[in-house]
């Protein structure tokens, strides 16, 4: 394969076109969280007001865990691209942050102990049944992502975690308050992600600007991010908009077809914030 180098004179765009410095990607990169990420999404501003319906609160439970058990579906399709020993060793430490080094550990099992402190049999996350149509579109499209593009673009993509921890702890404080109905026991995947979600997008940063050298990169990395956060946020969306009519997929002691908002719960106080 051949690739042919234009200038920035013979491609037309001047100056322009320069790379930016990596502080000016990272800038970019932070502009980008700062005015998309899902710590704005009106759902988790009703979650950390305190507003939730535990009808909700499970729907989105159940639906934010075929984000989790994705994952390191995502994160093993990222590591083979890697032809270095070192990326590779490093990048695994996710799959098993997530996977845990046996059974009974790591990331999936605290989140279907979450599951079940707020009252979902660990069946019921695994089998799917809960999850909503968007939901199954937006974690495929992140899969699809990664399994695509190339590594620069799905390593950019990871970089919402970068602000995630900051989010984990606004997460755990509203959940002691307002939801004590969930054991807090059940909240060890969130501390537990206020380290690993530090480290992870630190690591990635430094990654994203290493290999983002031209300005086109550079501008496929600010793309993968946003795109990711579109991910995130639509994700969001989907379980704002519970289930289909006709559809048990996200309906948790609601009448199928029900709508954010509609928590009516079935004989389980469904109502109380
Ligand atoms: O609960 C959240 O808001 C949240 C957000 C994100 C994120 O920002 O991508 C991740 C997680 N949680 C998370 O738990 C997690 O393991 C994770 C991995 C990744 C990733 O893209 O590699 N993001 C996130």
């Amino acid at each position: 394969m051949t690739t042919t180098v234009k200038t920035d004179a013979e491609s037309g765009t001047g100056a322009e076109r320069a790379p930016w410095t990596p502080d000016e990607l990272t800038e970019r990169l932070r502009a980008v969280s700062a005015a998309r990420y899902h710590d704005r999404h009106p759902f988790n501003v009703r979650m950390h007001e305190g507003t939730l319906t535990r009808a909700e609160l499970r729907r989105w439970i159940a639906n934010r865990f075929h984000y989790q058990r994705h994952i390191p579906v995502k994160d093993a399709l990222i590591l083979a691209k890697f032809d270095d020993p070192a990326l590779r060793r490093g990048w695994s430490r996710r799959i098993r942050d997530h996977d845990g080094e046996r059974p009974g550990e790591g990331g999936i099992e605290r989140w279907l102990r979450l599951g079940e402190a707020a009252g979902i049999p660990r069946a019921e996350l695994w089998d799917t049944s809960r999850v909503l149509p968007g939901v199954r579109l937006a974690v495929d499209g992140y899969v699809n992502f990664c399994r695509l593009r190339p590594a620069l673009d799905a390593v950019a993509a990871s970089l919402t975690e970068l602000s995630a921890p900051d989010l984990m702890r606004t997460r755990i404080a509203a959940f002691e308050r307002h939801y004590p109905w969930i054991d807090t026991e059940g909240l060890t995947y969130f501390r537990g992600r206020v380290g690993q979600g530090g480290r992870d997008g630190q690591e990635a940063l430094g990654l994203v600007r290493a290999w983002a050298r031209t300005r086109e990169e550079q501008e496929r990395a600010v793309a993968a991010l946003a795109f990711k956060c579109d991910v995130l946020w639509s994700l969001l969306d989907a379980v704002s908009g519970g289930a289909p009519a006709g559809s048990s997929c996200g309906a948790f002691g609601e009448a199928a077809g029900a709508g954010a908002g509609a928590g009516a719960g079935v004989g389980e106080g469904d109502g109380d914030a």
